[in-house]
């Protein structure tokens, strides 16, 4: 069998001093859908940040995408991202230019020459969100889920093992909601694995799918009845 591409193994994360999440043990493997759930302030977040290199951490074990999160140095954390893609709830647009022009600015930070190959790729991942109509577009005339339609397309442009979504819906109302959501199940279907945290419990009953619920500083995994 393949390595999961998240593995965690009594893990404790802090923010500064606080304790926030102790022996958490998860793995998610390739090709899997799962939603990180919990209340307000249980550490979701904290977690996400922690799988990105925005927090160091700093007991237990952990592997995600081949990185190491323990030994992970300030300079490996270009490199991790490139094999995640990232997803936020405030989209994180670049304002002061086109989505085409936002997607350019990451595949040029990343290495990308050639302006052919390019802008293939900007065209193939605007399709998978069906916003390739709108490349010319500045992110102040997108809707609210145009936006982050164009962020999922965003994050997809590097292929990356494992896409991290943070609250992805959670400044879209209801029906905007399931609009993206349609996305990343699609995008799912396709092969892309994804870490979704939400507190929509309404996605998570239409969208049925592994749950792993924060509580009392613990992570552990939920069968959907009793979420
Ligand atoms: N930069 C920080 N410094 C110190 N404590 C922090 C910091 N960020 C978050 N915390 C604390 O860590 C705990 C978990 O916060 P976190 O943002 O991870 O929760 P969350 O589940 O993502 O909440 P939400 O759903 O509101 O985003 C909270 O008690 C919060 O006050």
């Amino acid at each position: 069998m393949s390595q999961p591409v998240l593995s965690l193994s009594n893990a404790s994360i802090f923010q500064r001093e606080n304790l926030i999440l102790s022996e958490v043990t998860v793995s998610v493997e390739k090709g899997e859908f799962v939603y990180l759930i919990g209340k307000t302030g249980t550490g979701k977040s904290s977690f996400m940040k922690t799988l990105y290199g925005d927090l160091p951490l700093q007991k237990g074990e952990g592997t995600i995408v081949g990185y190491d999160l323990p030994t992970l140095k300030e300079k490996d954390i270009p490199f991790l991202r490139r094999k995640l893609g990232v997803v936020f709830q405030d989209f994180k647009l670049l304002n002061d230019r086109t989505v085409k022009d936002n997607l350019a600015f990451v595949l040029t930070a990343t290495g990308w020459k050639d302006k052919k190959e390019m802008d293939a790729r900007i065209d193939a991942v605007l399709d998978k969100v069906a916003m390739k109509t709108k490349s010319f577009k500045y992110p102040y005339q997108l809707s609210g889920g145009e936006q982050q339609r164009v962020a999922i397309a965003r994050a997809l442009l590097n292929d990356p093992e494992l896409i991290l979504a943070d609250e992805p819906t959670g400044n879209l109302d209801p029906q905007t909601s399931v609009e993206v959501m349609e996305v990343l199940q699609e995008i799912n279907k396709n092969g892309n694995t994804i870490l979704m945290a939400t507190h929509d419990y309404a996605l998570l009953l239409k969208y049925p799918s592994k749950t792993l619920k924060c509580d009392e500083n613990q992570i552990f995994e939920v069968v959907q009845k009793t979420v």
